[in-house]
């Protein structure tokens, strides 16, 4: 009796179990369809009215486009290679210094520009603005380059800037030399067309970022802070326009890197006495050391994806991908260890996700004879944004395990702190709209820089620094950076000098439209539709619009007002019927329900099949009820 009572019970616990793990899945089906169909973090400022700054158009005719090439390649052409922090090319760096007076005269000459030289490499540019209550910005970028071998596979030599294909090939051609060149063309290009700037901004050329930053990047800042310059934002080199490296994803990405993981540099050593090689003892210095350094590699740090700004990364671009990689990225409370082994498997995306671990030196031995004393091994730590520089040693200490490893911490710093990127932030929204305006298919998401750039030394000076230069990269360039067959095409090298034209124009809004001016744009124009005195023509891409005019942002398509004619009539009306309902948010959601009605029609159906034994199941009640309230939470 009491057997078959026990055997009962734990059938019924059983059933209970797996009844209720069946209500959890479902329960987090429910939500996750839910969350998927109304998840879009990319409304911001679209739709807001932006004030007009830019009266230059960043057109180039044949001359320039001829010119500004050449400038480049010249740039490429001279080896500013930072070897170590006291190997620098300073002949290299020297002639970079007169090239710069050379292919941008106006630059040196202008009233309006004051230049210093820094460290004896760095340059400090300052162009003030006639607004002296907007607070300044600054733009960065870096001279110097990592050596490169053109035994190492090079297809050409790497200080050519040969071209090959619609191609510059060379080392710094991504990294750094198309911001320094891009920035300082821009600015030639605007006091040519009789520029002035509103606001004030700073233009710093680091000639060290390779090795540190430690002389050029360190030395402009501390010459600011003498001035006692506080800055709006900061823009430096970092990430990039990703297209097609983001596997599943629709369209090219602009991540904007709002921090950078931090670093720390680490010694292992072991020392054993010396001796004749005849008479080995069973484990050698180097045998010690090479085993500490396996259990590194075999041990990596732990994932830690969604727990820093890369969350943020696939939560803006979560829209973009096709189902089913759309309904994880929506939902990264529930999946992101599931995505986070998938991006794990290639090195690119394994440096999101974790503190990264790379042996870069190991040496020891003297003589082939002769047992080695010392053993020592570099450990390059790259950390993620949710550890610490502690935390990473504690860790190495804990997988190495061996007393005889002595550990020592060469230098290190801390992850670096999350910039803005909401509707308020300026630096990001006025970034985000040079993009947009200039490649309207990209999709823009702030994302975590892996690597570090001289803009860590500017955190007194700026609360946000953005780390970002429309590079465009395509699959297989991740490993062009500090590679062989480093290159920039033609074309995206005229882009970058464009985006930073257009940038410097668009910093002198005075201040970020209000989201909410957006409705009282729409509400507006439809006024304006009555009276028919007022509309833009939503079907032009390219612009110049008249001095002193209202340019309107709709989806990444900058709107210009000319006169009312009567053809566009119709078009306007249906524009601002259309933004309305985008500005509610409802198209996103007609979309995403068109896409994800057959899941939620399957649930409707399961619900209403199972209706009565739903009512009268206490659980199965319960179930309903919380999806219902979730679904009340989402939508309101
Ligand atoms: C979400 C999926 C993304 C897929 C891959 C995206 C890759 C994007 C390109 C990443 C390139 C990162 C380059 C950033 C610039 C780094 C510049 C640099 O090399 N800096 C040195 C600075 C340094 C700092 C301290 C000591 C010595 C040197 C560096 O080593 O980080």
């Amino acid at each position: 009796m009491t057997d078959r009572s026990g055997k009962f019970n734990i059938m019924k616990l059983v059933k209970i179990v797996s009844f209720g793990l069946l209500v959890v899945v479902l329960v987090c089906f429910v939500a996750a369809t839910l969350r998927t169909l109304t998840f879009d973090v990319n409304s911001g400022l679209q739709l807001a009215h932006w004030e007009k700054t830019r009266n230059i158009a960043s057109d180039i005719n044949q001359h320039q486009r001829k010119e500004l090439l050449a400038n480049f390649r010249e740039a490429i052409q001279i080896p500013t290679v930072s070897t170590s922090k006291t190997q620098l090319n300073i002949t290299a760096l020297g002639e970079f210094n007169s090239l710069l007076r050379k292919v941008f005269p106006t630059v040196f000459s202008s009233h309006l520009v004051q230049h210093e030289v820094v460290a004896n490499y760095s340059h400090l540019f300052w162009v003030p603005g006639s607004d002296l209550a907007l607070v300044p910005y600054m733009l960065l970028a870096h001279i110097d380059v990592v050596p490169a071998d053109e035994n190492d596979g090079w297809e050409a030599p790497p200080f050519s800037a040969k071209e090959m294909d619609g191609f510059i090939y060379g080392r710094g051609t991504i990294d750094n030399k198309q911001s320094v060149m891009g920035i300082l063309q821009a600015l030639e290009y605007l006091l040519i067309r009789g520029y002035s700037p509103q606001r004030g901004f700073f233009i710093g050329l680091g000639h060290d970022e390779e090795v540190g930053g430690l002389q050029g990047a360190m030395n402009i800042v501390k010459v600011l802070k003498k001035k006692g310059v506080q800055l709006a934002f900061v823009l430096d080199e970092g990430l990039a326009v990703l297209d097609g490296v983001i596997s599943g994803l629709q369209g090219p990405a602009a991540l904007i890197g709002i921090s950078e993981k931090g670093q720390a540099t680490v010694k292992l050593s072991v020392f054993k006495a010396p001796g004749h090689s005849s008479m080995p003892p069973r484990e050698s210095s180097i045998g010690i050391l090479a085993g500490a350094v396996k259990r590194l590699e075999d041990n990596p740090m732990p994932i830690l994806f969604g727990e820093g700004p890369e969350r943020r990364t696939f939560e803006h671009l979560a829209h973009r991908f096709g189902l089913p990689i759309k309904f994880l990225m929506s939902n990264m409370w529930l999946f992101s260890p599931l995505i986070g082994r998938v991006m794990e498997r290639s090195p690119d995306t394994n440096a999101f996700l974790r503190t990264t671990t790379a042996v870069t030196m190991f040496n020891s031995g003297v003589k082939v004879n002769v047992l080695p004393s010392l053993a020592e091994a570099y450990v390059n730590l790259r950390i993620h944004p949710a550890q610490t520089v502690q935390e990473v040693l504690e860790f190495i200490q804990s997988t190495v395990g061996d007393e005889r490893v002595k550990m020592e911490l060469v230098n290190g710093f801390d992850p670096l702190p999350v910039s803005s990127y909401d509707e308020t932030s300026f630096g990001f929204q006025t970034i985000k709209k040079t993009l947009l305006d200039q490649f309207p298919q990209v999709s823009v998401a702030p994302g975590l820089c892996i690597g570090n750039t001289d803009s860590r030394h500017y955190t007194d000076l700026a609360k946000d620094i953005y780390r970002f230069a429309p590079t465009w990269i395509k699959p297989g360039d991740t490993q062009r950076f500090h590679g062989i067959n480093e290159r920039i095409s033609k074309k995206n090298y005229e882009e970058l000098v464009v985006f930073y034209f257009n940038l410097i124009q668009n910093c002198d809004i005075k201040e970020l439209p209000s989201p909410h001016a957006a409705t009282a744009a729409v509400t507006s124009s439809l006024g304006l539709l009555v009276s028919a005195a007022s509309f833009s023509n939503a079907s032009s891409n390219s612009w110049t619009p008249e001095p002193n005019e209202t340019v309107y942002f709709v989806n990444g398509y900058s709107q210009s007002r000319s006169r009312p004619s009567k053809p566009y009539i119709l078009r306007k009306l249906m524009d601002d019927w259309m933004n309305f309902w985008r500005l509610a948010g409802v198209d996103t959601m007609m979309v995403n329900l068109k896409s994800y009605s057959v899941s939620v029609i399957i649930i409707l159906v399961i619900v209403i099949i199972h209706w009565k034994s739903i009512m009268t199941n206490r659980y199965l009640r319960t179930c309903l009820f919380l999806s219902v309230k979730y679904i009340e939470t989402c939508t309101t």
